[in-house]
């Protein structure tokens, strides 16, 4: 039988590391808050500051070596009112992302199976 000498890579380090993780945020988040069908939730938010707090939540997420200590994702999103609509929007700038920094289908899929996970977190709060 054969042993594996090395553990199967993680997520994060399949989506290409922080590098390709903090470009693909910065990508989405861009597009998001901009877009007519959900920027209405960005007025006044600090694109940096988000941009950085949610490649670290990806990172943590993902298996990577981030520790993200902000806000649980009902808090963050309180008040917000996401609607699927909106969350849809969202899932397919990641995806856009995601394919312009050359991830393949299987780690895309990976991600937004982790994502859907949190959608009873953010929406309707
Ligand atoms: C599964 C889906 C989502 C995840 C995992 C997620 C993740 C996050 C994270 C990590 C933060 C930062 C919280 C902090 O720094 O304490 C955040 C904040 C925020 N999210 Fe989301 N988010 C999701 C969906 C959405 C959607 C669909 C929208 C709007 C279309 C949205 C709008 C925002 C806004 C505006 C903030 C900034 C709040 C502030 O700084 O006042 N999020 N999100």
């Amino acid at each position: 039988p054969t042993v594996p000498l090395a553990p199967a890579p993680s997520l994060f380090e399949r989506l290409g590391g922080m590098a390709n993780v903090r470009a693909v945020v910065d990508d989405f988040v861009s597009q998001v808050s901009a877009d007519p069908r959900s920027k209405r939730t960005f007025d006044g938010v600090n694109l940096s500051r988000l941009k950085a707090s949610v490649t670290t939540h990806l990172c943590s997420l993902s298996g990577g070596p981030c520790k993200y200590e902000g806000d649980s994702m009902a808090l963050a999103h309180r008040g917000m009112a996401l609607t699927p609509e909106e969350l849809n929007v969202m899932g397919d700038y990641v995806d856009r992302a995601l394919i312009r920094r050359g991830v393949a289908r299987t780690e895309r899929d990976e991600l937004k199976a982790i994502l859907d996970r949190l959608a009873g977190e953010v929406l309707n709060k």
